[in-house]
């Protein structure tokens, strides 16, 4: 760097050109080389070569028009307006410019001048065409491995022509694809050969014209320099000789350049077409060489098709037997005699279904006649069983009452939306014996249970028809029995719906009221009856026709006299149907019932309906003193099933417990215990008359016949048949004779009481005598 007064000079290598500007401005001052080009000429030469920023693509008839050219002109052109001074190597060559012009006559010079050393100073080929060889070169590499894997391939293919098959061998080698294969790679590698060898040549010609253009460059450059030193560039400068020889060597230089990039782009263009011809064929390659090997595949198959068809009909050649004429002649006899015996039996096979036809019909009137037979001899045996089966009823029975046995019936109620869809639930797994209505078959899926009981009701049978069933029972009451009617089962099994009943279709209790008025009426005796109806509800005792059954608890009492009753129970006399109506409305009306998971109206609480019979026969004085006990047990329940609680789980466990304890009597009684524990609920105290001997006691087991209360159903009919084996003693009659001693005949004497109770039977009894019962004469227990 040299130092000159006002201004500075900035070395280039060659030669120094240095501009000073006429006011002392340094910030201004630069010099050709001394820094990077301008935003819109950026030259990257970092980046393998590629001038990116620039746009050199000159198009035909555009020449005009070419951007470098005109920034070169403005360039020129401001330098000629500007009022700077030039020095060259120190010396002033009398130029003045303008500062502004100046700047932008120098950045774009230095722009064009770093691009142009940009593309001379790479002699190489673009990237792009890089690129392009290098794929080119791959591809090649890929096809001749390829090719090498084909020739392997068919080396092998030809182990496959079967051997000495002359004709397929040279077939074989004709036509398989693969040779057909290798002959287009062939073409295509030598095309390949041609095109690199075009690229060469094309880079060749570029690589001349570069040096023409480098040539050019530095004559330019140095003409400029020579212009710039003699002070040509003057506005008078126009016209000059000098001059025009430069504007002809930056025409020629323009000329040149453009021919130059047309060739490049020719070059890109031609590679690119190069490139999509290769791209065609590697996809033609692909596409022969799946062919190739689907027909290779298809080839194979068909050859070791052949193969084996061939060791085969070699095989059975070999084990062809050689025909002996003699066997061959007693061979074709029997064939004779075969065919001969064949005509036979089709004649045979002709005649056969006319034959069987008549057999058949023969046989079918043979059998037809058997089973009248049989069926005659069913019927009469059917009839003796049912005749032996009535009379070991009617002896069973006279053995049940001298027993005192609890009788056992069982009603099957139909199927009630709770059980869910029959079809998906299952139907019934309860099964009737139509021979014995006393058995009751339980099917579980591993085995069946028969169950024996003293009756079966299923689940057809009506209200009227469960009723008729129980009628003698009830009317022994006027008789002077003592009789107890339960109804026991789980919840939502029936009980009520027998016991009580819809108002359209009443159960027992109230039907027993009507016959028990309607019998009153129609004999010749006097009756009186009273009823009371009282529930336990979670251990205590309440009277259902009193006004307010909650507030009004009850005990039971044992009388000075003997015998228990409960103090303060309402008993209503009956006069009239409709008291007997009214009666079981508010019995049915105050009980306590709940919705449960099991049952839509769950009782919550054992009911008892108590009506008191006291008969007087006015021509003999005699009198007698029944009572009706029907009771509607609360249904056992499983808690995790009803998933009860609160007031309800209390509820069911109160109603469990004294079912266990209903339970726990009934065991001792069966098991003749000197102790029973009557005391332990209020159900089992109340009842304790009527399980204790001094009655005819009827239970009514309810089941449902779905499959999902099969447990609680075998449940309920193994505590029957307990019930049913325990052995009370007789019930007693309770007749006082009158002091007129006719006997009576008004009433037929009861007809089921076999015997005298023994002494020890009575002595132990507790007999239960109706409040009203205290007219002359003696008590006699029959
Ligand atoms: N024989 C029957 N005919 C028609 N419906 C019946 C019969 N038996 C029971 N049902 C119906 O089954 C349902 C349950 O009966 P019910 O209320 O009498 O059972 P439950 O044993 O008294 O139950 P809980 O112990 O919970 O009081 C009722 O809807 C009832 O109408």
């Amino acid at each position: 760097m040299d130092k000159s007064g006002e201004s500075e000079e900035v070395t280039q290598t060659n030669e120094d050109l240095v501009a000073v500007p006429e006011a002392d401005d340094d910030s201004t001052r630069g010099s050709f080389d001394s820094g990077v080009a301008t935003e819109d000429m950026k030259v990257d030469l970092e980046s393998d070569g590629v001038v990116e920023a620039m746009t050199l693509s000159g198009t035909d008839g555009q020449e005009d028009s070419h951007p470098r050219k005109r920034k070169r002109e403005e360039a020129f052109k401001a330098a000629d307006k500007s009022k700077w001074s030039y020095k060259l190597n120190g010396q002033d060559i009398g130029l003045a410019f303008d500062e502004a012009a100046f700047q932008v006559a120098r950045e774009n010079l230095k722009g064009y001048r770093y691009q142009l050393q940009a593309r001379l100073a790479k002699p190489r080929p673009p990237l792009h065409m890089q690129q392009q060889l290098k794929k080119k070169e791959d591809l090649i590499n890929t096809l001749r491995e390829r090719i090498n894997e084909l020739e392997k391939i068919l080396e092998s293919n030809k182990d496959l022509c079967p051997s000495g098959d002359e004709e397929n061998e040279g077939s074989c080698e004709k036509k398989t694809p693969t040779r057909e294969l290798l002959h287009f790679i062939k073409q295509l590698e030598e095309e390949n050969e041609e095109l690199t060898s075009q690229v060469r040549e094309q880079e060749s010609n570029n690589k001349s014209l570069r040096k023409d253009l480098r040539r050019l460059e530095a004559e330019l450059y140095r003409c400029k320099c020579q212009l710039i030193e003699n002070g040509i560039y003057t506005e008078a400068g126009a016209g000059n000789p000098k001059d025009k020889r430069i504007k002809e060597l930056e025409e020629e230089n323009e000329r040149l350049q453009l021919a130059l990039y047309k060739t490049e782009d020719k070059a890109a263009a031609r590679e690119l077409e190069l490139w999509k011809q290769t791209e065609d064929l590697k996809l033609k390659l692909i596409d022969a060489e799946i062919q190739n090997m689907n027909d290779w595949a298809k080839y194979r198959e068909w050859m070791s098709l052949k193969h084996e068809a061939s060791k085969k009909i070699v095989v059975e050649q070999r084990s062809k037997p050689t025909i002996d004429p003699t066997a061959l002649q007693s061979l074709q006899d029997s064939l004779s005699v075969v065919q001969t015996s064949q005509q036979t039996l089709k004649k045979l096979a002709e005649l056969l279904p006319l034959s069987v036809e008549t057999h058949v019909k023969e046989t079918g009137r043979q059998v037809h006649r058997a089973l009248l037979a049989v069926e005659c001899n069913n019927k009469e045996l059917q009839a003796k069983y049912s005749r032996e089966m009535k009379l070991r009823k009617r002896f069973h029975n006279q053995l049940v009452e001298l027993r005192g046995n609890i009788r056992v019936f069982c009603r099957v109620r139909p199927w009630i939306k709770e059980d869910g869809d029959c079809k998906i639930t299952g139907s019934s797994v309860l099964t009737f014996d139509p021979m014995d209505d006393g058995v009751l078959t339980v099917a579980n899926k591993s085995r069946s249970q028969d169950f024996e009981l003293d009756k079966v009701f299923n689940c057809d049978v009506s209200q009227r028809q469960m009723f008729d069933e129980v009628s003698d029972l009830i009317s022994s009451v006027l008789d002077g029995y003592n009789v107890c009617i339960f109804a026991y089962g789980q919840t939502g099994s029936g009980k009520t719906h027998t016991m009580e009943g819809p108002p359209e279709d009443p159960g027992v209790n109230q039907r027993a009221l009507k016959f028990l008025y309607e019998e009153a009426r129609a004999s010749a005796w006097h009756y009186d009856i009273e009823a009371s109806v009282m529930e336990i509800y979670n251990e205590q005792i309440r009277d259902l026709l009193n006004p307010d059954p909650i507030n009004n608890k009850l005990e039971v009492k044992l009388r000075p006299e003997g015998g228990l009753h409960v103090p303060g129970l309402v008993r209503v006399p009956v006069h009239s149907l409709d008291e007997v109506n009214e009666i079981s409305e508010q019995g049915r009306r105050n009980r306590a019932t709940a919705a449960t998971n099991m049952n839509e109206h769950s009782s919550r609480s054992h009911c008892l309906l108590c009506v008191t019979v006291t008969g007087l026969n006015s021509v003999t004085g005699d009198r007698t003193f029944g009572r009706l006990n029907l009771v509607d047990l609360a249904g056992s329940e499983r808690v995790s099933k009803s998933q009860a609680d609160g007031a309800r789980l209390k509820e069911a466990q109160n109603i469990n417990k004294s079912l266990s304890s209903l339970g726990d009597v009934i065991n001792a009684l069966k098991n003749k215990h000197s102790h029973v524990p009557y005391r332990n609920s209020k159900l089992t105290y109340l009842l304790q008359e009527s399980l204790g001997g001094d009655s005819k006691t009827l239970m009514i087991l309810q089941v449902s016949p779905a499959e999902k209360n099969l447990s609680e159903s075998i449940c309920t009919l193994t505590f029957g048949q307990r019930v049913r084996s325990a052995e009370l003693g007789a019930a007693t009659k309770r007749l006082e004779e009158g002091n007129k001693g006719t006997p009576s005949s008004a009433r037929r004497p009861p007809q089921d009481t076999l015997g005298t109770p023994s002494s020890q039977q009575t002595g132990n009894r507790t007999p239960n005598l109706p409040r009203s019962a205290t007219g002359p004469g003696k008590l006699k227990f029959k």
